[in-house]
């Protein structure tokens, strides 16, 4: 972390209570030289892992879907967001992080994920990187229901879905996820499905 035009003077915990806000002051050299106090509340969640399965041979996409409280806040019709199965990584690596959870929401034990990509969601208030995996899967993967945790009041129901039909439910607004949208389109361009 180095960047000579910003001069941090101090970060103030606003929340500590399942995750961490900060409010940072700092000063910051604008393009003409001049230094400019400003403050940032930073949202600190640790990093994620996300993934995409995808099947080949039927042309077929693992989903998740679970009600999400802070999109049922900003007008989304009844929360129930559509997903690719994630999670955060806690004390693990991304890899580690995305197998485990692979197989605790989708019930599918993946061998080998490929990471493809690091993106930061909401670099203007998140401070979370999130690490973007796909993995082919196939129907003698499947050890468990999967649903999530229970322990963590998870409710995560698993949808196999014809990846065609995937891509349409972007368009028509049924998926709206960004994590979701970008592994569906990036599965599209490689033409992995
Ligand atoms: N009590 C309590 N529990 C919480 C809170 N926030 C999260 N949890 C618990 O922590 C679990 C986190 O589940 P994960 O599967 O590890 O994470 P995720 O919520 O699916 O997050 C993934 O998707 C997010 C949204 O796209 C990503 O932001 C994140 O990086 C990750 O990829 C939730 O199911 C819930 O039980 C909270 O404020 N209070
Ligand atoms: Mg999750």
């Amino acid at each position: 972390m180095e960047n000579p035009r910003v001069k941090i003077n101090s970060v103030k915990n606003l929340s500590d209570n399942w995750y961490k806000l900060d409010k940072v002051d700092f000063d910051y050299q604008t393009k003409n030289g001049n230094w400019q106090n400003q403050q940032r509340e930073c949202y600190d969640r640790g990093n994620g892992a996300a993934i995409l399965l995808y099947n080949p041979l039927k042309k077929t996409v693992i989903l998740t879907k679970q009600f999400r409280m802070p999109s049922y806040l900003n007008e989304h019709a009844n929360g129930m967001m559509i997903e690719v199965c994630a999670g955060l990584l806690d004390a693990d690596d991304p890899l580690t992080c995305i197998i485990k959870e692979a197989e605790e929401e989708t019930g599918y034990k993946i061998s080998n994920p490929k990471k493809i990509l690091e993106i930061y969601s909401t670099p203007g208030a998140v401070t979370e990187k999130l690490f973007y995996f796909i993995a082919e899967y196939a129907d003698n993967m499947k050890i468990s229901e999967g649903g999530g945790l229970e322990e963590e009041s998870e409710e995560i129901e698993v949808i196999e879905i014809a990846f065609n039909k995937a891509l349409e439910m972007v368009y028509t607004g049924e998926i709206c996820d960004a994590k979701t949208i970008i592994l569906l389109q990036y599965a599209k361009i490689h033409n992995l499905v």
